[in-house]
C-alpha cells in the first residue's frame, strides 16, 4: 500500500515534468510494473515465458521456446554461470549469444533515479534524450544490445526520499557531472525492446565503472563483478536463505498488494539459488534505493542474504501494520453499514406490520389527533390553514429546512386551545371567601373586584375590562391578581413587561426568521391550555421604549377589547380571539402608563397599609406561610404582639408588606435553627444515658449470650427518653423482646412525646427581637421632636407609598434690598416654581399681617427639602413652603404634630392633591395628629377606612389664610 502510493506519485511526477535534453525516465518500481504486466502477459504466452525467464533464470528452462529468434545468453552472474548448463539452454532462445555479455567492457551509462536494477529483473525506463535513445537503438541494431544501468546518487544536501528534485535535475545532468553522480556499481542491462522513448531493460550482471570514455551520451568503461565464492552447503547460508524464503512467503501471504502477482512465483522461491534469492528479496521489498544499492554492491553471498533478510523482515512488519490498519477500517465500515442495514430493515418490517409509519405520516397523524377533540370549536379559517399546511408537509422533503418550519408552525397551530374555555365562576360569595382567604383588608379593592364579578354574572361574561392594580411595591397587587383568577376559576398566567422593548415579544416573529417564535400571548395560551385565562401583565408602567416598533402600541392591540377579538400574532399569522381573556395589569405609578393604554383600564389603587393592617396581615397571613415554609409548628413558637409591632414600626415602615414578610421569614428560620439545635443536643444527651444503662445491665447479666445485640437494640430504641427510670425500663423491654412491633410503636410514641417535651417553646418578644432580626434600621422620617422656627412638616407621595418630609428655611443674610430665595434638595422644576410662588405669597401675607416687617424685602433666604439625595417634584408642597417662610419671618414655630399638603395659587387658593390615603398613612406613621388637606380632597379622605382615619384631626382648607390660623394661631403645642 505504502509502496504503491509512492510509486504512483513518482510516476505522476515523471509524466508531468517537461524535460529537455537527457530524458531518461525509469518506472519507479520495476517489480510492480513487471508483475502488473505479467498478469496481462499470461494471455500472450510467448512474452509470458520471457518474463518468467527474467525472474527465474535458474528455472526458466521450459519457457525458452517462445522467442526463438534470439541467441541464448547467460543472464545470471558469473557465479551462477557454472551452476547449470540448462540455464544457457533455456536462455538460448531469448537473447543472441554473440557477442557475450562479459565482452562488453565499454557501455552506455543509463542513470536510474529510483532504484537499482537487479540481475534477473526487468525494468522499463523512459529515455527522453534523443541522442541517447539513438545510441541505444544503434547498439541494438549492431547486435550489441547492452548498456550499463547505474543508480543515481542524491544531490548532496537533499534527502534521499525527496525524489521530485532529483528527478527534475536528472534530465539536465550530462557528461562529467552525470558521471560523478552515478553509483559505481550497477548492472549490465540488456536492451530488450525500444518502443518510442520506452526502453525495456533486463538486468544481467553486476558492473563497476572504472572510467569515463565519452560524455554525450555518457559512455563508461566497466569491470564485470564476480561474486565471492561460497559453499552451497554452508549451514549458516542455508539457514539465512530459509529464513528469507519463509519471510517472503509470509509477506506474500499477508500483503494483499503483491499476493495476486507474486503468488505464481512463491512456489519457485525455493528453487532460486542463494544469490538470486537475495536479489529477489531486495528487489521486491519496499526498501529505499540506498538499501537496495547496498544489496547490489554486496558480493559476499552470506552478507547479501543477511541484508535482504533485514529488508524483507521490515517488509513483514509493514505488511502486518498494513493488515491491522485495513482490518480496523474494515471493521468500522462494516459495523456502520451493518447498523444502517439493520435499521433500514427494522423500519421496513415495522412499516410492513403497520407498527410505524414514516416520519411525515406519523407527524401528520399526530397533528390531526391533537386537533380532533377541538375540531368543532376550532375557527374555520384556522382549520383551513392547518389543512393546507398538512398537505404542504407531505410534499416537502423531510430533510429540508422548510419542512422543519412547517412542522413547528403546525405544532403551534394545533397545540393552541381553540375554543376551549374553562367554566367561569361568577359566584360572588365564593369569590369573596377566596379574596378574604388570601388577603387581609383591601376592602375597597375587593369590593371593586366583586362588583366586576357581579357585572360579569349579569352579562354572562367578564370580558371587555382591563383591571389595573396600582400601588407601591409589596402591597399585594400580583397576589390579588392570582386570587381573582382563583375566584373566577380561570387559569392564571403572569408575564412582566418591565423593560420590554421588543415588539416581537408581544406579537411574535415572522416565520421567515430562523428561530422565530410566537409572542408571549400565544405562548400563554399554549401554557394554560384554555382560551380564557387571567393574564397578569406586571409592571406595565415600566414598559421599555422600542427602537423598532412601539411595545405600548402592540400592548394596546393585545389589551383593547375592540381589537383583541382578532389579535394577529406575526408567527401564527391567523387571527386569535383574545376577547375572553381577562387582563389584569399592575403598576407602581399610574402616570407612567402610556395614555392610550391607561384610558382603557379600570385603575384600582392600593395605597399601602397602616401599622394596624400590617399587624393583621403579619398575624393571619405572613406568619402562617412562614411557619409552613420553615416547618415550624405553631405550638413551638410564640411571637408576641409587642414583637410584631416593634418589627413593623422599627424595621418595616414602608407601605407594602414584602419587607415585613422577609423579616418574619427570617425570624422563623432562626427559630427553626434553635429548635433543631436544642432537639439534637437533647437527643445526644439522652442516647448517651441509655447506652450507659444498657452497659450496666450487660455487666449484671454476664451469662446472657445476646448481651451485645441487646445493647445495640437498646441504643436504637430508646433515643429520646428523658427520665432515667423510663430509660432503664425501655432498655429492659427492648432487650427482652426487641422485635415486638407493638412495643416498638409504643416506644416510638413515647420517644416522640419525650422529644417534644425536651424542646422548649421559642418565644420572640420586643426585648429579644434584635436577636432575630438585628438592630433596628434608623429611619430619618421624623427628624425633629419639636419643629423649630422655619421648619414645617409636609406630606409627599412617592412610588413607594406616602411619606412625610420637612421644609426648612433659614436666613442667609440681611440687608437693604437683599430679599431673595435660594432653594436646594434636588427639587424638580414644578417644585422650584412652587417655592417662588410661596415666596411671593408669603411676602404678601406678611405685609397683611405685619405691614412694618420688611423681612422678605431685606433677607436672603435658603429653603431646603431633606433628604438631599432624593429627587422631589410636584406642587403639593406649596402651602408647606409658605408656612415655613412665614414661620421664619414671624419667628414663630408652627404647631407640634402638624403636617400639611396642598398646592397654592398666587392668590392663596389651595388646590387638591393626589395620594390622600398614602399621605394619611405616612402621617400616622410619623405620629402626626393634625393634618391639613385641600377641601377638594375631603371626598377622598372620607372614603378612607375608619381605622386609617381614627384619632386624626384633619382640616380641609380652601384658602391659605385658614392654614395660617391653624398653624400659628393655636400655637400652644410648642
Ligand atoms: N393584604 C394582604 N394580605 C395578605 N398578604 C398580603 C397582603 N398584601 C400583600 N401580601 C403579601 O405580600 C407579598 C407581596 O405581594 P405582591 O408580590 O403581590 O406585591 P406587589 O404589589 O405585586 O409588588 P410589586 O409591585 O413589587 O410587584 C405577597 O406574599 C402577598 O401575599
Amino acid at each position: 500500500m505504502l509502496k504503491l502510493l509512492s510509486s504512483t506519485s513518482s510516476r505522476v511526477h515523471c509524466l508531468t515534468t517537461p524535460t529537455p535534453s537527457l530524458r531518461i525516465k525509469q518506472e519507479p518500481n520495476s517489480v510492480f510494473y513487471a508483475l502488473g504486466r505479467l498478469t496481462g502477459l499470461t494471455q500472450r504466452s510467448p512474452k509470458n515465458s520471457f518474463f518468467r525467464a527474467c525472474f527465474c533464470s535458474d528455472s526458466s528452462n521450459g519457457s525458452g521456446s517462445g522467442s526463438g529468434s534470439q541467441p541464448a545468453v547467460e543472464v545470471d552472474e558469473k557465479g551462477a554461470e557454472s551452476q547449470s548448463g540448462s540455464d544457457s539452454k533455456a536462455s538460448s532462445a531469448i537473447v543472441s549469444t554473440y557477442p557475450k555479455p562479459e565482452d562488453y567492457l565499454t557501455v552506455l551509462a543509463l542513470p536510474l533515479p529510483h532504484r537499482p536494477l537487479f540481475p534477473g529483473f526487468y525494468m522499463p525506463i523512459y529515455v527522453k534524450d534523443p541522442k541517447l535513445l539513438a545510441a541505444l537503438q544503434e547498439s541494438r541494431k549492431r547486435q550489441a544490445p547492452y548498456a550499463g544501468a547505474f543508480l543515481l546518487k542524491d544531490e548532496p544536501g537533499t534527502e534521499s526520499s525527496t525524489s521530485s528534485e532529483t528527478e527534475k535535475s536528472v534530465y539536465d545532468i550530462k557528461g562529467k557531472e552525470l558521471f560523478n553522480r552515478l553509483h559505481e556499481v550497477g548492472t549490465l542491462a540488456q536492451i530488450s525492446s525500444i518502443q518510442g522513448d520506452q526502453v525495456i531493460l533486463i538486468g544481467h550482471r553486476r558492473l563497476r565503472i572504472t572510467e569515463m570514455v565519452s560524455e554525450d551520451p555518457l559512455t563508461v568503461k566497466v569491470d564485470h563483478l564476480k561474486r565471492k565464492p561460497y559453499n552451497k552447503d554452508d549451514d549458516v547460508i542455508k539457514a539465512t536463505s530459509f529464513e528469507v524464503i519463509s519471510t517472503l512467503r509470509d509477506v506474500l501471504k499477508t500483503s494483499s498488494l503483491w499476493r495476486d502477482h507474486v503468488q505464481t512465483y512463491s512456489q519457485h522461491i525455493g528453487d532460486f539459488n542463494f544469490p538470486r534469492l537475495a536479489d529477489f528479496g531486495a528487489a521486491i521489498s519496499g526498501a529505499n534505493k540506498l538499501q537496495c544499492q547496498q544489496v547490489l554492491e554486496e558480493l559476499d553471498v552470506h552478507k547479501r542474504l543477511q541484508l535482504t533478510l533485514e529488508l524483507v523482515k521490515k517488509e513483514m512488519e509493514i505488511s502486518k501494520i498494513q493488515e491491522s490498519i485495513a482490518k480496523a477500517i474494515e471493521e468500522k465500515i462494516s459495523g456502520e453499514q451493518r447498523r444502517y442495514l439493520l435499521n433500514e430493515q427494522l423500519k421496513a418490517i415495522k412499516k410492513e406490520l403497520g407498527l410505524e409509519t414514516d416520519d411525515k405520516t406519523a407527524l401528520s397523524a399526530k397533528f390531526k389527533e391533537r386537533l380532533e377533540p377541538n375540531r368543532e370549536k376550532c375557527p374555520p379559517h384556522v382549520l383551513q390553514v392547518i389543512e393546507e399546511e398538512l398537505t404542504k408537509l407531505q410534499l416537502l422533503e423531510a430533510s429540508s429546512s422548510e419542512f422543519n418550519v412547517t412542522r413547528n408552525y403546525l405544532d403551534w397551530l394545533t397545540v393552541l386551545p381553540w375554543g376551549n374555555y374553562s367554566d367561569e365562576n361568577f359566584d360572588v360569595i365564593r369569590a369573596q371567601t377566596i379574596l378574604d382567604e388570601d388577603h387581609y383588608g383591601l376592602t375597597d379593592v375587593k369590593e371593586r373586584i366583586l362588583e366586576f364579578i357581579a357585572v360579569g354574572k349579569l352579562r354572562g361574561t367578564s370580558q371587555g375590562k382591563i383591571i389595573c392594580l396600582s400601588g407601591p411595591p409589596g402591597v399585594g397587587k400580583t397576589s390579588i391578581g392570582r386570587s381573582i383568577a382563583r375566584a373566577l376559576n380561570r387559569k392564571f398566567f403572569r408575564f412582566s413587561v418591565g423593560g420590554l422593548s421588543d415588539v416581537a415579544e408581544i406579537k411574535g416573529h415572522r416565520r421567515t426568521y430562523i428561530g422565530a417564535m410566537p409572542g408571549k400571548m400565544v405562548q400563554c395560551l399554549k401554557n394554560v391550555g384554555t382560551a380564557n385565562p387571567l393574564v397578569l401583565i406586571d409592571e406595565i408602567d415600566k414598559l421599555g421604549r422600542g427602537h423598532a416598533g412601539d411595545p405600548a402600541s402592540a400592548l394596546l392591540e393585545l389589551l383593547d377589547p375592540e381589537q383583541n377579538a382578532n389579535f394577529l400574532d406575526h408567527y401564527l399569522d391567523v387571527p386569535i380571539d383574545l376577547s375572553k381573556v381577562l387582563f389584569v395589569c399592575t403598576a407602581n405609578v399610574v402616570d407612567n402608563i402610556p395614555n392610550p393604554l391607561l384610558d382603557r383600564m379600570e385603575v384600582i389603587a392600593i395605597a399601602g397599609y397602616i401599622a394596624d393592617e400590617k399587624m393583621h396581615i403579619a398575624r393571619d397571613y405572613l406568619e402562617k406561610t412562614a411557619q409552613e415554609t420553615c416547618g415550624v409548628k405553631p405550638e413551638q413558637v410564640e411571637v408576641t404582639d409587642a414583637a410584631l409591632l416593634g418589627l413593623i414600626e422599627n424595621y418595616c415602615r414602608e407601605a407594602g408588606v414584602r419587607n415585613l414578610q422577609k423579616h418574619i421569614e427570617k425570624i422563623y428560620r432562626k427559630i427553626a435553627l434553635r429548635l433543631v439545635r436544642e432537639g439534637s443536643s437533647n437527643e445526644s444527651v439522652i442516647s448517651g444515658e441509655v447506652v450507659q444503662s444498657a452497659e450496666a445491665k450487660a455487666e449484671v447479666d454476664e451469662t446472657d449470650q445476646h448481651a451485645a445485640a441487646n445493647e445495640t437494640a437498646a441504643e436504637v430504641e430508646s433515643v429520646g427518653n428523658s427520665s432515667h427510670e423510663l430509660k432503664s425500663e425501655s432498655s429492659v423491654q427492648t432487650s427482652d423482646q426487641p422485635k415486638d412491633p407493638k412495643d416498638a410503636t409504643e416506644t416510638e410514641k413515647l420517644k416522640e412525646t419525650e422529644t417534644s417535651k425536651a424542646v422548649e417553646k421559642v418565644s420572640v418578644d420586643a426585648s429579644n427581637l434584635a436577636d432575630f432580626v438585628g438592630k433596628p434600621v434608623f429611619h430619618a422620617e421624623r427628624i425633629y421632636d419639636q419643629t423649630p422656627v422655619g421648619v414645617v412638616m409636609g406630606l409627599a407621595w412617592t412610588a413607594m407609598g406616602g411619606s412625610t418630609l420637612y421644609i426648612e428655611t433659614t436666613e442667609v443674610e440681611q440687608g437693604e434690598g437683599k430679599g431673595a430665595l435660594h432653594v436646594t434638595g434636588q427639587l424638580g422644576d414644578v417644585m422650584k416654581e412652587s417655592a417662588q410662588i410661596a415666596h411671593t405669597l408669603a411676602r404678601t401675607i406678611l405685609l397683611e399681617k405685619e405691614p412694618a416687617n420688611p423681612f422678605f424685602a431685606n433677607t436672603k433666604l435658603h429653603l431646603h427639602v431633606p433628604a438631599g439625595a432624593t429627587p422631589k417634584d410636584g406642587p403639593s408642597a406649596g402651602c408647606t413652603m409658605i408656612t415655613s417662610l412665614l414661620s421664619l419671618a414671624m419667628k414663630m414655630p408652627v404647631r407640634k404634630d402638624l403636617a400639611m399638603t396642598g398646592e397654592v395659587t398666587l392668590t392663596g387658593k389651595i388646590l387638591p392633591i393626589g395620594g390622600v390615603k398614602e399621605k394619611t398613612i405616612a402621617a400616622r406613621r410619623s405620629e402626626v395628629k393634625t393634618i391639613i388637606f385641600p377641601s377638594a380632597n375631603k371626598r377622598d379622605y372620607d372614603e378612607l377606612a375608619p381605622n386609617v382615619r381614627e384619632g386624626l384631626d384633619v382640616h380641609f382648607v380652601d384658602d391659605y389664610s385658614q392654614i395660617f390660623n391653624l398653624a400659628f394661631d393655636n400655637n400652644t403645642g410648642n
